[in-house]
């Protein structure tokens, strides 16, 4: 029996990341959480033929608490999207908030749940629920993650575009480490699985690492207003969920790039020394397992094009970290 719960689950996200999470075989019980309109989209989707037992919950009643019961995975698209113009960091403002609270809402009702976190800004939305895990003392860093999963997506669809066979793009695997906004997001085109192709110039490599970086910015302004990317991003979480899913039922060798706490495992050292710097978060690649981060694997080699863009990510990757832990350590006035 596993019990998965979308924490914003009536969003643009939220709806198809559901609606893939309801297709599962691996999930038995899906739990819909949202200020608005879950009766709706759950009655919807407890129609679809397929095991789980789907629930829809509002606040009222402490709904957040009843959604929450018994949660094995916790997945959290709850937050505004960007508009054109701003940054991620521009959603701070109102997503820091909503984050915490739904966080203290995991730390009293569901402390061993794992937490998947898609809000944005990720770099310091992961922080907040992790300093909310240790206001509470449940902090495991095993178990809390940044989906950065639509940024490895995106590496592998545009790299496959270049080699000129979109079918190849399931398997084409490309880590993106670091942080999830632009510069912090750094694709590691030098460890693809599938060479690319030969006439590729700098310039090209370039050009492939900075729509990876600002992929997101593609989407943003496409939709003119509308909101960002949310249906690839609901693939994306799907993606790895499935994945971390897998794992905490027995599959080994599983890895995936996601934000992670770096004491979560030991790996965390040498990924620390790698970037030269003590950050206690970083997007590196990660065996997934039973309790979670099983193993964070080094970065490895890499070209001196990418080391100059990890280098560019560190300072970023700082702040933004900082921002989120002193969000909740600050004293409430
Ligand atoms: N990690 C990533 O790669 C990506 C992250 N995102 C982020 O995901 C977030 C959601 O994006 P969309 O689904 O497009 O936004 P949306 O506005 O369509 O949906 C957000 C949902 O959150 C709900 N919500 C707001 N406050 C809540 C609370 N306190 N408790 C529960 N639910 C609450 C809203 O009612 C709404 O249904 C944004 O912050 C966006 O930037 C988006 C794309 C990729
Ligand atoms: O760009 C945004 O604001 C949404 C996002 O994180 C992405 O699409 O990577």
């Amino acid at each position: 029996m596993t019990k998965a719960v979308v924490l914003g689950a009536a969003g643009g996200i939220g709806q198809p990341l559901s609606l893939l999470l309801k297709t599962s075989p691996l999930i038995s019980e899906l739990s819909l959480y949202d200020i608005v309109n879950t009766p709706g989209v759950a009655a919807d989707l407890s129609h679809i033929d397929t095991p789980a037992k789907v629930e829809g919950y509002l606040p009222p009643d402490d709904g957040l608490g009843k959604a929450l019961k018994g949660a094995d995975i916790v997945v959290i698209p709850a937050g505004v999207p960007r508009k054109p113009g701003m940054t991620r960091d521009d959603l701070f403002k109102i997503n820091a908030g909503i984050v915490r609270d739904l966080a203290t809402g995991i730390a009293k009702v569901a402390p061993k749940a794992f937490v998947l976190v898609i809000s944005n800004p990720v770099n310091s939305t992961v922080p907040i629920v992790a300093e909310v895990f240790k206001q509470h003392n449940v902090f495991d860093p095993k178990r809390i993650f940044g989906v950065t999963t639509l940024d490895v997506v995106r590496a592998s669809t545009f790299v496959a575009e270049k080699i000129g066979d979109l079918s190849v793009a399931p398997a084409v695997s490309i880590p993106v480490v670091g942080g999830h906004s632009g510069v912090t997001i750094v694709p590691l085109l030098s460890q693809s699985s599938h060479p690319l192709p030969a006439n590729l110039t700098e310039d090209d490599i370039k050009a492939l690492t900075n729509r990876v970086q600002y992929g997101g910015d593609e989407v943003v302004k496409a939709k003119d207003g509308a909101g960002s990317a949310t249906l690839s991003m609901a693939y994306a979480g799907a993606e790895f969920a499935a994945k971390l899913l897998r794992a905490i039922k027995g599959e080994k060798g599983i890895v995936a790039p996601t934000f992670v706490h770096l004491t979560a495992d030991e790996g965390g050292k040498k990924v620390q020394q790698e970037i030269e710097a003590p950050l206690d978060f970083f997007s590196a690649r990660v065996e997934l397992g039973a309790s979670g981060v099983e193993k964070i694997l080094p970065i490895g080699k890499i070209s001196s094009y990418e080391q100059t863009l990890l280098k560019a990510a560190v300072p970023e990757l700082k702040a933004n970290i900082e921002k989120g832990v002193s969000f909740v350590q600050a004293p409430k006035l």
